[in-house]
């Protein structure tokens, strides 16, 4: 499958592809979110998670690592969790956390910085970059596995022209 690319003028549009984004994904996805300082990341997953139903604020975990939220996905209550590894020493930081477990094949769990756990941190179904262009933010989905193809097959997005 093609990766899926988009332009995204503005932050409305990152928060409509979070939204998409919310309606595609199913249990137990793991996706990894690339990009540089300020590309976007926090954003995108703010977008996603308060789109599956979370009310209160949604702050990248960057002291913390990572934050779980209670959403529901298709109508089945789960976690959502957001990883910032940004602050991680070494990888092993993530297994002495206890994170590994966490990739359970039902939590949804959103990577930024995932360069900073390889090679311990699980494979991802889906690799989402995002990179500063103009104002906005070129953005490009890929599918690494039947369940990432999955979401991206389920993705309704139609970028802002
Ligand atoms: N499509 C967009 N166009 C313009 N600005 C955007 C867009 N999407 C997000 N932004 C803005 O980019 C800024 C940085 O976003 P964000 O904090 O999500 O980046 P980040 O990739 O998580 O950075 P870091 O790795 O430093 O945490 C925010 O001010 C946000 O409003």
């Amino acid at each position: 499958m093609q990766p899926f690319t988009a332009y995204l003028p503005d932050e409305s549009a990152t928060l409509a592809l979070g939204a998409a984004l919310a309606r595609a994904v199913v249990p137990g996805l793991v996706i990894y979110l690339h990009g540089d300082l300020g590309a976007g990341k926090t954003a995108l997953t703010r977008a996603l998670i308060q789109a599956a139903g979370h009310k209160g604020t949604v702050k990248s975990p960057t002291y913390t690592l990572s934050e779980p939220y209670r959403v529901q996905v298709d109508g089945q209550a789960l976690n959502i969790i957001h990883y910032d590894l940004y602050r991680m020493s070494s990888p092993e930081e993530f297994l002495d956390a206890g994170f590994r477990e966490d990739f359970d094949g039902q939590n949804i769990c959103i990577v930024e910085w995932p360069e900073k756990g390889e090679p311990v941190l699980p494979s991802p179904d889906v690799r989402v970059l995002l990179n500063v262009s103009g104002a906005g933010r070129a953005v490009e989905l890929q599918a690494l596995s039947p369940q990432g193809l999955l979401c991206l097959d389920r993705l309704s997005f139609a970028p802002p022209p």
